[in-house]
């Protein structure tokens, strides 16, 4: 049934011009919990969140949304759907009293409480216009009336970029409380890797346009393994080092960023003259940064 899943495309393919952005790609997303999605600059996220979210076609393929086709969604739909981007866009000349107002009668399945309690994170007063508040506080409210609205699926396209520390953990408070309370799913596009780790319950990798992976954290963390050898002169050809995604020498030692190698690969590594070896487990953030950088656009030398 197309409603187990929040998000499922199909083939999903998007193309600017000489750019294809999506390409030919198959997510499916399940309903329930906090779904992270990373890439690198221009993989393709925003786009595919514009084409969930029916503001962009595709160029071919399918893209379903909450189990509707997302170029066909109705106001009714679009009320299950709640989003906060970046840009935080409100009718800046505004006060923050009167589009609640506007939110609280728009929306039928309106929750006071909700509201109220992500709202209480925020300095924000009732008289302030949007174009007054900060860049955190617009975020804040912003939120708080997309969690209000009682969405069944919270698209969060780098919510928290710009805010400080406290405002950025006020806001991941709050989304974890609506993640707890209701059979809200949350899909949150973000650089942030601490913050993933924090939050994300599955962590989907986009490259190019295409799914790259798709697991809990921890199981694409333990894919990723870093190596320190003791290897006197230069080491193996770094072509010949199986899985390699990064290799600093650093006082003397090797060290490899490795994906999906056991324990084979300290036998390559004494194999190729290392005299220790010693492996170690990688932070989310080393291991999908690695994993990134592999494959980033580099300047032709
Ligand atoms: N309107 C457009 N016209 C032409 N090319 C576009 C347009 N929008 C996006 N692109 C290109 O499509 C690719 C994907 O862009 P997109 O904004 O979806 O990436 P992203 O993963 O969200 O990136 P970032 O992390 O930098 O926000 C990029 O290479 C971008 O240059």
């Amino acid at each position: 049934m197309h409603d187990d899943y929040v998000i499922e495309t199909q083939a999903l393919s998007k193309r600017y011009g000489r750019k294809l952005a999506l390409d030919h790609l198959d997510l499916k997303i399940p309903r329930g919990r906090i779904h992270a999605v990373v890439g690198a600059n221009g993989a393709g996220k925003s786009t595919l969140f514009r084409i969930l979210l029916g503001f962009l076609p595709p160029t071919a393929g399918s893209a379903r949304i909450l189990g509707r086709d997302s170029q066909r969604l109705t106001p009714e739909d679009r009320g299950r759907i709640g989003f906060v981007n970046e840009e935080h866009t409100l009718p800046t000349w505004m006060r923050v009293n009167a589009v609640t107002a506007m939110h609280r009668r728009q929306y039928p399945r309106w929750n006071e409480d909700a509201f109220q309690q992500v709202l209480g994170h925020y300095h924000v007063l009732p008289e302030q216009k949007i174009a007054q508040l900060s860049r955190g506080e617009r975020a804040g409210f912003n939120l708080a009336l997309a969690l209000a609205q009682g969405p069944e699926l919270l698209v969060l396209d780098e919510p928290t970029l710009g805010l400080d520390v406290v405002a950025k953990r006020a806001f991941l408070e709050s989304l974890m409380y609506s993640n707890a309370a209701d059979a809200c799913t949350v899909i949150y596009c973000s650089h942030q890797m601490e913050e993933i780790e924090r939050v994300a319950d599955n962590l989907v990798i986009l490259e190019r346009g295409r799914l790259m992976h798709m697991s809990a954290p921890d199981e694409f963390c333990a894919r990723v393994t870093h190596w320190v050898a003791d290897i006197p002169f230069k080491g193996p050809d770094p072509s010949l080092v199986p899985g390699l995604l990064q290799l600093q020498r650093l006082d003397g030692l090797h060290h490899y960023l490795v994906l999906d190698q056991d324990d084979d690969f300290a036998e390559f590594l004494r194999a190729s003259g290392a005299r220790s070896v010693q492996s170690m487990p990688v932070s989310l953030d080393r291991a999908v940064n690695g994993f990134l950088a592999k494959n980033h656009a580099a300047p032709t030398a």
